[in-house]
């Protein structure tokens, strides 16, 4: 298949020497942008702010990074559904692979690729799983239809075909009054949300002939620091 691709000289040029780029911004991402304790939600929620504003698609989308007990990493996607000081938060099946993963090893990466905006935020640090009043709370504002599936998948666990799945989720719609039924469907206990408790966010904004600007912040334990790394 990529052979009929020339993927070597696939690339694109973020902006021009010293201009704007597709950010929208003229000045370059600096050490001065990240204030206050923790100095990152503030520059997150603007960038995050403006990817939303230009309609880019799941803006909240983030690449979650883990590994597992042998040693194997895996990422996938997976919507941010919460972020502020304490960290960034997301919900899946607690039996999954990466829920499994994050039983072993309760560290994580996320990373928000804003390709779009030629931005990307890093983060990386300690997962703890939220309490289940804020799982409770997200559930119930999930669609009744997303409810059911959640309650009927197993996440990551094999099943034979299409069919066996579909009549899985109907097995289930049918236990709680079917699909606009009006019984509430339950937390599946299998299912809820996580944080991830950043002690390190790089934030990424590209810039022409890949001279990049990158910031990343860092808590020391005894305090946040702010350092402009090389591209
Ligand atoms: C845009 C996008 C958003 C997703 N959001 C979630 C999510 O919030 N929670 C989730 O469990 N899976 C989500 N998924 C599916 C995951 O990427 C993944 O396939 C699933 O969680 C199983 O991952 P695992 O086997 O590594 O545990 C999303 C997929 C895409 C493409
Ligand atoms: C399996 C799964 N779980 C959870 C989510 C999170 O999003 P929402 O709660 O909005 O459905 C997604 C989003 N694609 C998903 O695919």
């Amino acid at each position: 298949m990529s052979e009929h691709l020339d993927l070597p000289s696939m690339r694109v040029g973020y902006g021009a020497a010293d201009s704007t780029g597709a950010d929208g911004v003229v000045e370059h991402l600096d050490t001065t942008w990240l204030t206050g304790d923790p100095p990152w939600p503030a520059l997150f929620q603007r960038w995050l702010g403006e990817a939303v504003a230009a309609q880019i698609p799941e803006p909240n989308a983030m690449v979650l990074g883990t590994v597992d007990a042998d040693g194997r990493p895996a990422t996938r996607t997976v919507l941010c559904k919460g972020a502020d000081a304490d960290g960034v938060v997301f919900f899946t099946g607690y039996d999954s692979r990466k829920g499994r993963a994050l039983a072993a090893n309760p560290v994580a990466s996320v990373t928000f690729p804003w390709i779009a905006m030629e931005r990307q935020v890093h983060f990386r640090g300690r997962v703890v799983k939220v309490d289940p009043a804020e799982t409770l709370a997200y559930w119930q504002a999930r669609p009744r239809g997303s409810q059911l599936s959640a309650y009927a998948s197993q996440q990551s666990e094999p099943i034979g075909s299409r069919a066996d799945l579909v009549a899985a989720a109907a097995a289930v719609a049918a236990e709680f009054g079917g699909v606009d039924g009006q019984t509430p469907v339950p937390v599946p206990p299998h299912w809820g949300g996580y944080r991830l408790e950043p002690v390190s966010v790089e934030f990424w904004q590209g810039r022409a002939d890949r001279l990049h600007n990158r910031v990343l912040t860092e808590d020391t334990g005894t305090g946040w620091t702010v350092q402009r790394l090389q591209p």
